[in-house]
């Protein structure tokens, strides 16, 4: 997605969840700084060369324990939506790609990323904490923004970490992508904060980024050159 086409997304979306875009691109420099302090950044090319044309994106909806447990996934690339990850390694899997705004479980992230995972760590205005405390822990890490792309802070388009998910397999050329555990109902998975301990009646927030990231998805399938298929149990 090129920012031409998100930026119209990006306003309405800072409008409907009161956001401010200043301190979006103020946490995208922090995320830079972060990135070249540690020198454990990657770019969109290295992370590329990681993906093949078929991938599985893994949301943290309830449908994904099912979903884990009766298919088999071993014919494409593993993108886990940050609270996903805990239930790909609850099931023995491993995340070939992690994409997270930090506000997961954060143990987990730090198994699948020692055990090959590579990170894709989105800044926002909310999360500069988490990214100053949380980003040096990590490698192999590929930084993004919602604002306007910098050197080695990257843009693909999306809004929640599920559909930034598919934006960036988009972008990276995946060509046909399979969404699993996106959900999008009136039940939050628990994997998605740290806190739950089972799956939550959905609240106002969450559910307007659910509407965003469904409007994002039909954007996609309709514009984009990956084709999306969805697996449910
Ligand atoms: N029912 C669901 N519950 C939780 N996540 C879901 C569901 N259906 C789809 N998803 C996708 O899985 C992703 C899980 O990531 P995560 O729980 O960290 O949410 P998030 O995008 O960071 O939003 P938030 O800022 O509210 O945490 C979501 O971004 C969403 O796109
Ligand atoms: N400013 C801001 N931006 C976001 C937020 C958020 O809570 N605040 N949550 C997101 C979900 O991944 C994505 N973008
Ligand atoms: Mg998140």
């Amino acid at each position: 997605m090129r920012w031409e086409d998100w930026e119209p997304f990006y306003l309405r979306i800072v409008r409907e969840m009161g956001y401010s875009i200043e301190e979006d691109r103020k946490a995208a420099q922090i995320l830079r700084a972060l990135l070249l302090e540690g020198d454990k950044y990657i770019l969109k090319e290295e992370l590329g060369a990681v993906v093949g044309r078929k991938a599985y994106v893994f949301g943290a909806g309830p449908s994904l324990e099912k979903a884990l447990e009766k298919f088999d996934f071993s014919d494409g690339t593993l993108i886990a939506a940050d609270g996903a990850t805990s239930a790909l390694l609850e099931n023995g899997i491993v995340p070939d790609i992690i994409v997270t705004d930090l506000d997961g479980r954060i143990p987990d992230l730090k198994i699948a990323n020692d055990r090959g995972a590579f990170m894709v760590i989105h800044a926002h205005g909310d999360n500069v904490d988490k990214l100053t405390v949380y980003v040096p822990m990590f490698s192999r890490i590929l930084g993004t923004t919602q604002t306007e792309p910098l050197d080695i802070v990257y843009n693909f388009g999306g809004f929640t970490d599920g559909d930034r998910a598919v934006f960036l397999a988009e972008e990276l050329g995946v060509r046909e992508i399979t969404l699993v555990g996106f959900d999008f109902g009136s039940l939050v998975g628990k994997w998605s904060k740290p806190g739950l301990r089972d799956h939550s009646p959905i609240w106002e927030s969450k559910r307007k980024k659910f509407e965003f990231a469904k409007e994002l998805l039909e954007w996609l399938e309709k514009n984009d050159r990956a084709e999306l298929k969805r697996l449910s149990p």
